[in-house]
């Protein structure tokens, strides 16, 4: 069988679905930009990439050496390709636009540079998430800067999304809205190497993923919902279920791509206007159009989140996401509460 290179699908792709090639080479770019961040990340101590910087990002963080470096990988990858007009980051306050050119790229590219912050100085997976706009046309004046406006279409608008993660293997997922494949870094090759075509979510379950410190923080659908997933054989339920956090959303969602489960992120009522820790753009959005391409749902509890038309480019959104008895099950609970 001969080995199918990211490259290659790409080309395959543009022959058979027509994904326009500029498209394609900004996937190139962002797969190249992983590479190099994968290969910064596994230096760890020798590298003298562990550790803390001095400064916090725009959501109050404190930033990781990883986070600003990882940032600055994607920025510097992908200025100059002439297929974007601007990006968004959780790294970044606000748009960086494109410098100079006109006409500007069509596309528009958001991402999570290092998601799993809290997991890099020890060793657990961490990655890299990422969502592709198109830039909607009223934005592509001349003389406009382009503003966060640009931004604010709902996920279902996405025209591909994926994440690297680096673990064990460094591995990119990605969906161009026609099923999820799954490539392994071959790093005698180079490359991004195709190994799981086709991947689906199971449909059933028996394994959850949630921070059980904030319980008592729930709200009553959550806290009904985890009761039954506790309880085991003796509850509502009747089958037991097993638990599984690793703090690192690409991780958690990567095992639940690949044997399924359900991630949960719910709203906290410590911080009542907070809807939920993680972010809709470029966590949220991404995370659920790869679920959904894989036969999963994602909502958050009321809805589902491809549907949320965004207010701002670091809005937090709750999450529930994997195999889809579960999240339509918590989902109705949220309905009818
Ligand atoms: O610290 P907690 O409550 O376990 O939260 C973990 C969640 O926070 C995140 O780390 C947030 O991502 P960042 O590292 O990009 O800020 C998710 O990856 C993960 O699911
Ligand atoms: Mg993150
Ligand atoms: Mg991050």
């Amino acid at each position: 069988m001969p080995r199918v290179t990211l490259s290659r699908y790409l080309i395959e792709q543009t022959r058979s679905h027509n994904t326009p090639a500029d498209l394609r080479f900004l996937i190139e770019v962002v797969a190249r930009a992983c590479k190099e961040i994968s290969h910064t990340v596994s230096k760890g101590a020798l590298g003298g990439v562990l550790g803390s910087t001095e400064t916090e990002n725009v959501q109050g963080e404190v930033q990781k050496k990883l986070d600003v470096m990882s940032n600055e990988i994607l920025l510097e990858a992908n200025e100059w390709g002439g297929h974007l007009a601007a990006m968004a980051s959780e790294e970044m306050d606000s748009a960086y636009q494109i410098p100079g050119r006109y006409p500007k790229g069509a596309y528009l590219l958001v991402f999570d540079p290092l998601d799993g912050s809290s997991n890099i100085d020890v060793n657990v997976s961490v990655g890299t998430i990422f969502s592709v706009l198109r830039c909607p046309s009223q934005h592509f004046s001349q003389n406009d800067s382009l503003g966060e406006a640009a931004f604010l279409q709902p996920g279902s608008r996405q025209v591909a999304a994926g994440y690297a993660i680096y673990g064990p293997q460094t591995m990119l997922m990605l969906t161009l809205g026609d099923g999820v494949k799954g490539f392994t870094l071959d790093r005698e090759l180079g490359s991004f190497v195709l190994t799981h075509d086709a991947i689906r979510v199971p449909e059933t379950t028996h394994e959850f993923a949630i921070n059980m410190s904030n319980q008592r923080h729930w709200q009553a659908p959550v806290q009904r919902y985890v009761g039954e997933l506790l309880a085991g054989t003796e509850g509502a339920l009747g089958k037991n279920y097993n638990m599984r956090w690793i703090a690192s959303m690409v991780a958690d969602v990567h095992r639940i791509l690949t044997r399924g489960g359900i991630f949960m992120y719910p709203r906290d009522s410590r911080e009542p206007a907070k809807p939920g820790k993680l972010r809709l753009m470029y966590e949220a959005n991404p995370m659920a159009f790869i679920i959904e391409q894989a036969g999963g749902a994602a909502t958050n509890g009321e809805q589902r989140i491809l549907d949320i038309v965004p207010q701002s480019l670091h809005q937090r959104v709750a999450v529930f996401l994997g195999s889809k008895e579960e999240v339509e099950r918590v989902t109705q609970y949220h309905q009818t509460a």
